[in-house]
């Protein structure tokens, strides 16, 4: 095995067992699901409806940023429904075949949860319109002029799609879902609750204080502050005295290079490209994206977000510009002040100077 490979396996087998921890602290009713107020309101209201007409609920779109909870709210309505889940992504399905074969074993009342639904090939959109509506696909059976189409019916099942980009939606997919929640981030009181939750449910004895460092650096995610939570576990494990307190917490955020408004590297690099090379901008998100070294879709829906929603940078027509608050967080000074140099390098504390 080169050593590629090994690095390949390796990185396989941290995402699985990431993977692993992320299933485990999943709230498995709606009661459990922190935060989400008026999202976790609506859909409680119609898998309540739909429970005493004693009928399968309407589609569901959830839309949002990753990690808010969008496959855990799709689990919860299956779990609410009483109905089996079914799992598949937009990628996953290349061909209509491969949604065909999906939609021709969907039983009664089952919940098909497909996530990022955005990035349907177009032929499966069509055929999922169909279906949705009418519960109805038409197999093509054969090629060419003898090609024929048979319809074949379908038991009444749900929907339930997420994406990170419903503004990619076409109208007509769209406006198949009954109803649509738009998550947001989650405020940091809401990510205390999911901490302390999942710290209880690791068996962490958390201190509070670690939580709301922990929750102030979670980029209100709540995937993001359980992750932080089990590396501020390893951290106390393995350098501090076992105990998961502030001191630990902040021990721990330095060495994974989460800043003290919760940006990450990559937020960091986006912000630190627009500035220093692009002069704060404004700037195509293709142009930041290849300065940054990761695909545009990337930035723009992992990054992007939560750096537009805490005003470190705008978009306008002409791309995407950086702020004040984004200047200022890297210790930068933007060039119109005069005597500003446009450089530095980027340090965990965003203070642009180098540690003592
Ligand atoms: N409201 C919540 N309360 C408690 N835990 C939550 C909540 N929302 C999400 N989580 C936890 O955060 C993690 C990520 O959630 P989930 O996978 O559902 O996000 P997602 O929106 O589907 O992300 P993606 O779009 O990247 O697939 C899970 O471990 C889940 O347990």
């Amino acid at each position: 095995m080169t050593a590629v490979d090994e690095e390949a396996l390796t990185s396989a087998e941290a995402d699985e067992l990431e993977r692993a921890a992320e299933a485990a602290l999943r709230p498995k009713r709606l009661e459990e699901f922190v935060g989400q107020r008026v999202v976790r309101e609506q859909l409680a209201l119609v898998l309540q409806a739909a429970r005493s007409r004693g009928a399968c609920a309407d589609h569901v779109l959830l839309a949002g940023p990753p990690g808010l909870g969008k496959t855990t709210l799709a689990m919860i309505i299956a779990s609410e429904m009483h109905a089996s889940l079914r799992l598949t992504s937009g990628p996953a399905i290349t061909h209509a075949g491969d949604l065909a074969a999906i939609l021709s074993s969907v039983q009664e009342g089952d919940v098909l949860f497909i996530d990022e639904i955005h990035r349907l090939a177009r032929p499966a959109e069509e055929m999922l319109y169909l279906a949705m509506e009418d519960f109805r696909v038409d197999v093509v059976v054969g090629k060419g002029a003898g090609a024929t189409s048979i319809p074949l019916s379908l038991p009444r099942f749900t929907v339930v799609g997420a994406t990170t980009r419903a503004g990619l939606l076409p109208a007509p997919l769209r406006d198949r879902f009954g109803f649509t929640g738009h998550m947001d981030f989650y405020e940091a009181a809401d990510l205390e609750r999911v901490i302390a939750r999942s710290a209880r449910l690791l068996d962490i004895s958390l201190d509070p204080a670690a939580g709301r460092e922990i929750a102030r650096r979670s980029r209100g995610t709540p995937r993001i502050a359980n992750r932080l939570l089990r590396r501020v576990r390893d951290w106390a494990q393995v350098r501090g005295n076992g105990a998961a307190d502030e001191a630990a917490a902040r021990a721990a955020l330095e060495v994974f290079e989460v800043d003290p408004r919760g940006l990450d590297r990559l937020d960091r690099s986006v912000l630190h490209t627009l500035c220093v090379r692009f002069g704060g901008g404004p700037v195509g998100l293709t142009s930041i994206a290849m300065a940054v070294g990761e695909e545009p879709e990337t930035v723009e829906t992992v990054a992007e977000p939560y750096l537009l929603r805490e005003g470190f940078l705008v978009r306008t027509p002409r791309g995407r510009a950086a702020t004040a608050l984004a200047w200022d967080h890297l210790g930068l000074r933007p060039p119109s002040a005069p005597g500003t140099q446009a450089q530095g390098t980027l340090f965990v504390d965003g203070s642009g100077a180098p540690p003592a």
